[in-house]
C-alpha cells in the first residue's frame, strides 16, 4: 500500500475521499506504483495488474498523448498531479478509484465496519470524527440491540431480511449474532424461511450476493470468476435453482441457497466469509410463475437442457479448477434428481465435489440411526428400512446405510441393499417396474409383487424404520403410523428434517431433533479444506456419520433425541473435520502436510472467529 507519489496521495486516501484519479499528463508523474487498496483492502492482484498494464500502455503512447495535449487548449490546474483537471471530452482516462478503508468508506465496507463499535482512537486514526454519534459501544451490546430489533418482527422473512441486510453492514456482527443465537436465528438464515426468501426473492432482492452466471455467459466464465473481489477461494455452493429444497424450480431465485449454506459454513463451519463463493448458474426456469413475474431477476426463457446444459456446466467446472485450482470445494446443492446424480458421477473423479442433498443428507441422517441405534440396541443389519421418496435423499441415504452395513458385516452392498426398500410416488419400487424407472432407483427394484401406497408398503414390508425424504408434506398419516405401530414393539424415535415444534403428549413434552443436512457440510467442509483433500471419498462420509452420532450424548439421548443440540455446533463440525480429515490422510488424498497431531484441536484454531479485530 504505497504510492510512488508519495504524502499528498496518500493523505488523499486517507482522508477517506474515494478519488477518480485521471491519467496524468506529464509522463514523469504517473504513478505507476500505486496499490489499489479498494475501500475494503480486498481488491487484490488482478486490479492491480489492470492498472499497471493500462498505465505502461498510456505510457507507451506517451508521445502521441503529449502532441494531443499539446492542442488541448484546456490547461491543467495547480498541482494537477492526477491530471484530473487537464482531461478532456477527447482524451480518454482510465478510471481509477483509490481508496482505504477509512472514513466514510470504511462505514460502508462491511468487511470492516464496526459501527459503533470503533473505538475513540480508531475514530480518529480513520478519519471517522463525526461520521458517528458519539457513544461507543461494545459488540456484545451491538448484538443485545440486534436480537431486540429482529425478535420484535412477527414475519420471519422481516427478519431474513433483516439479517440479510446486516450481513451487508457488518458482516463480523452477523456471524457473531449468529453463532451466538444459532439454534434461534437458523430457522431464519436457513431453512425454513430461505425458502420463503427464494421464492419471493424477486421482490425482496436489494443486493446482489454471489455470482450469477447465465447462458449469456457462455464463453466467459473464467473472465466472470475473475469479476468476483476475492482470490482465495475455498468453498463454493452451486445451485442451477431446478429443485430449491422441496419447493420446485426457482431458476436465478436459487441463489438464496448459495447464500446461506455458505453462510453456515462460515457460522457452523468456521470457514472464512471471504473464502467462500455462492454461485447461481442460470439456465432458465420452467416455473411459469415466474416467468411470468414482473419482478423476476432471472433469464426469462425455459431451462436449457442436453447439450447446451452440459456445457455450460462444462465451462464452468473446467473455469473454477483453472481460476482457483485442485483444493476448491465445490459443494452442488438443489440441483433436479436427473442432473444430480450425472453431475456427481462425472465430476467426482476430477474435481473435489460434494452433493449435499444425497451425500450431506445421507451422512446426518445415517448418524441419526448410528445414535437410535444406543437407544434401541443392535445393529443397522438387525433393522429393515422403508423410504418415502426415491430421489437425491432417498437414495443418497439408502446407499450410506447399505455401504455401513457392507462394512459392518462384511458382505457385498448387493447383498444389505436388499434390507432397504424405497416408495415413489408409483409406489414400491419392485423388480417388475425396472425398465420405467431411472437409473438412480434401479439398485432398489427388489423382487417383491408391486404395492401402490405407502400404508400398503408398510404393511408389506413391516420396516423397523421408515424413513420420509419426499417434498410432499403430511404422508406420514395416522393410518401409516398406526400400521408402523402393529408391528414394531416400544415406542417410536423421531427426528424431522426441518426444525419441528415440541409435542405435547399426555402431559408430556416430546422435542424433535433436526435431521438436517447443516450438521454436516460445514464441518465435512472443513475437514476437506483443512487437510487439503482434493477428492471426496464415500469413507468420509462414514466417518463423519460417526463423529456426529458420537457427539449425541446420553443426556440427548434420555430426551429420544438422536442430534446434539445446535448451540454446540461448533465443536461438532470440528469432530467432524477431524474425522474427516483422519480419513483423508489415511486415503491418501489429503495434500496438507505433515498430518497435524491431534486434528480436533487443529480444526478448533482454523475457524474464522467474528469477534472485531482493532484497527492500529
Ligand atoms: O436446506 C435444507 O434444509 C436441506 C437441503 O439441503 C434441502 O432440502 O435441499
Ligand atoms: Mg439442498
Amino acid at each position: 500500500m504505497m504510492s510512488l507519489n508519495g504524502s499528498s496521495f496518500l493523505n488523499n486516501a486517507l482522508s477517506g475521499t474515494s478519488r477518480s484519479l485521471t491519467q496524468p499528463r506529464r509522463r514523469s508523474l504517473a504513478p505507476v506504483g500505486v496499490v489499489a487498496l479498494s475501500s475494503n483492502g480486498r481488491q487484490g492482484e488482478r486490479n492491480v495488474t489492470v492498472l499497471m498494464e493500462s498505465t505502461l500502455k498510456e505510457m507507451r503512447e506517451g508521445a502521441s498523448v503529449v502532441e494531443r495535449d499539446s492542442k488541448s487548449t484546456v490547461g491543467g490546474g495547480v498541482e494537477d498531479v492526477y491530471g484530473e483537471d487537464c482531461a478532456t471530452e477527447d482524451y480518454s482516462i482510465t478510471p481509477w478509484s483509490v481508496s482505504v478503508a477509512s472514513g466514510y468508506s470504511l462505514l460502508r465496507d462491511p468487511h470492516h465496519n464496526k459501527g459503533l463499535a470503533f473505538a475513540e482512537k480508531e475514530r480518529d486514526a480513520y478519519y471517522l470524527r463525526g461520521l458517528l454519534p458519539p457513544v461507543v459501544v461494545n459488540q456484545d451490546l451491538q448484538i443485545k440491540k440486534l436480537m431486540h430489533m429482529i425478535r420484535q418482527y412477527e414475519v420471519p422473512l422481516q427478519k431474513y431480511m433483516a439479517m440479510m441486510d446486516l450481513q451487508e453492514r457488518n458482516e463480523r456482527l452477523f456471524y457473531k449474532l449468529l453463532i451466538d443465537n444459532v439454534e434461534e436465528l437458523l430457522p431464519i438464515v436457513y431453512t425454513p424461511t430461505v425458502g420463503e426468501a427464494c421464492q419471493k426473492y424477486g421482490s425482496i432482492y436489494r443486493h446482489p450476493q454471489g455470482l450469477f452466471i447465465s447462458l449469456k455467459e457462455k464463453g466467459k466464465i473464467l473472465e466472470v470468476l475473475r469479476n468476483w473481489p476475492e482470490k482465495n477461494i475455498q468453498v463454493i455452493v452451486v445451485t442451477d435453482g431446478e429443485r430449491i429444497l422441496g419447493l420446485g424450480d426457482l431458476g436465478c431465485q436459487g441463489m438464496g441457497i448459495p447464500v446461506g449454506k455458505l453462510s453456515l459454513y462460515t457460522a457452523l463451519g468456521g470457514i472464512r466469509p471471504s473464502a467462500c463463493l455462492p454461485i447461481t448458474i442460470d439456465v432458465g426456469t420452467n416455473n411459469e410463475k415466474l416467468l411470468e413475474d414482473e419482478f423476476y431477476i432471472g433469464l426469462r426463457q425455459r431451462r436449457a437442457t442436453g447439450q447446451e446444459y452440459a456445457e455450460l456446466i462444462h465451462e464452468f467446472m473446467s473455469a473454477v479448477k483453472q481460476n482457483y485450482g485442485e483444493k476448491v470445494l465445490i459443494q452442488f446443492e438443489d440441483f433436479a434428481n436427473h442432473n444430480a446424480f450425472d453431475l456427481l458421477a462425472k465430476y467426482g473423479t476430477t474435481h473435489l465435489v460434494f452433493n449435499d442433498d444425497i451425500q450431506g443428507t445421507a451422512s446426518t441422517v445415517l448418524a441419526g440411526l448410528m445414535a437410535a441405534l444406543k437407544l434401541v440396541g443392535g445393529t443397522l443389519a438387525d433393522h429393515r428400512f422403508l423410504f418415502l421418496g426415491a430421489g437425491e435423499a432417498g437414495t443418497g441415504i439408502a446407499e450410506l446405510i447399505a455401504l455401513e452395513m457392507s462394512k459392518q458385516t462384511e458382505s457385498p452392498v448387493e447383498e444389505t441393499r436388499q434390507r432397504i426398500w424405497l416408495v415413489d410416488s408409483k409406489g414400491l419400487i419392485v423388480r417388475s417396474r425396472m425398465e420405467s424407472l431411472q437409473h438412480f432407483k434401479r439398485p432398489w427394484a427388489h423382487e417383491h409383487e408391486p404395492v401402490r401406497n405407502l400404508v400398503d408398503a408398510v404393511k408389506a414390508i413391516k420396516p423397523t424404520v421408515l424413513i420420509g425424504s419426499s417434498g410432499a408434506g403430511r404422508t406420514f398419516t395416522k393410518e401409516v403410523i398406526e400400521a408402523m405401530a402393529s408391528f414394531n414393539e416400544g415406542r417410536a424415535i423421531f427426528a424431522s428434517g426441518s426444525p419441528f415444534d415440541p409435542a405435547e403428549y399426555q402431559g408430556n413434552v416430546y422435542l424433535s431433533g433436526q435431521a438436517n443436512n447443516a450438521y454436516m457440510f460445514p464441518g465435512f467442509g472443513l475437514g476437506l479444506i483443512m487437510s487439503g483433500a482434493i477428492r471426496v471419498h464415500d469413507d468420509m462420509l462414514l466417518a463423519a456419520s460417526e463423529a456426529l452420532a458420537e457427539q449425541v450424548s446420553q443426556e440427548n439421548l434420555d430426551k429420544g433425541l438422536i442430534f446434539p443440540p445446535f448451540t454446540n455446533i461448533r465443536k461438532i463440525s470440528a469432530h467432524i473435520a477431524a474425522r474427516v480429515a483422519a480419513k483423508a490422510y489415511e486415503l491418501g488424498l489429503a495434500t496438507r502436510l505433515p498430518q497435524p497431531e491431534n486434528l480436533v484441536a487443529h480444526a478448533e484454531s482454523c475457524m474464522y472467529s467474528p469477534s472485531y479485530r482493532s484497527y492500529r
